[in-house]
């Protein structure tokens, strides 16, 4: 498996985020799922090194977060919910700075192939400032997968983009999750029928599921995700 979570907890002052949660997950889409302030972001930070947890483990590609972060961040692309970018950075630079920090072998190569997988060849000369959301959301996707890493960790990688756009990058993930683990949080329910092959549903905390769609749909007697969604997480 290329992700294992035992126990962990994260809690902030007095609060629990993250309350004793574990799975364990390898090749496919892997839908994060749970209202909001449930504890996805933090449990996607803590997977990728950003903060620490409280307690429990977590691994990734047999890497421990806590003790080998360098070989977690090698094996590990993150487009976090947020997407920062260098605006003032043209397309092929800003691929170019984070193929450096990479230390990426023929780095020209690598990124002419990431730009065509990530369809932004039409936008491939302007500065970022100048790119539509749906483009930069691609920046964020092609800065993630550049290193080629074998989990990827997309927080609301599709959120306030176009139908065309959304399209798109679906297609995009569904593609990487042929190869690559991936684990995304979304709140667009249409997005995990999609693309995800396995659910996980958190709610203040705590899992409170963790099985396929159509399970899902079944085992709750329930006709959509949204009404599975509400059932489960509702108050
Ligand atoms: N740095 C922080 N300091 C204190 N509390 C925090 C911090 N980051 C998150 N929290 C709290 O932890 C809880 C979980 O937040 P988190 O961002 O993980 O939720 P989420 O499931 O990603 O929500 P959303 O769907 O709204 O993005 C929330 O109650 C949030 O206010």
């Amino acid at each position: 498996m290329s992700i294992r979570v035992a126990g962990l907890t994260k809690i902030y002052g007095e609060q629990k985020a993250v309350d004793n949660i574990s799975f364990e997950t390898g090749p496919g889409v892997l839908g994060f799922l749970g209202p909001n302030g449930a504890g996805k972001s933090t449990t996607m930070k803590i997977l990728t090194c950003f903060i620490p947890q409280t307690s429990g483990t977590a691994e990734v590609c047999g890497f421990n977060v806590s003790t080998q972060p360098l070989e977690v961040k090698r094996n590990i692309g993150y487009l976090p919910e947020s997407n920062a970018l260098y605006t003032d950075m043209y397309v092929k630079e800003s691929l170019a700075f984070v193929a450096g920090i990479h230390q990426i072998h023929e780095p020209e190569k690598r990124i002419a192939d990431i730009i065509e997988q990530t369809g932004l060849g039409p936008e491939q000369h302007k500065k970022i400032s100048q790119l539509s959301k749906g483009y930069k959301q691609r920046i964020g996707l092609a800065q993630a997968i550049l290193h080629d890493p074998q989990v990827l960790i997309l927080d609301e990688p599709t959120s306030g983009l176009d139908p065309n756009q959304l399209i798109g990058i679906r297609q995009l993930i569904l593609d990487l999750g042929k190869t690559k683990t991936i684990i995304l949080s979304t709140h667009i329910m249409q997005e995990v029928e999609a693309v995800c092959d396995h659910v996980i549903i958190i709610n203040k905390g705590k899992i409170v599921t963790n099985d396929t769609p159509e399970n899902l749909k079944r085992k709750n007697n329930v006709n959509t995700l949204e009404e599975m969604f509400v059932k489960l997480t509702y108050r």
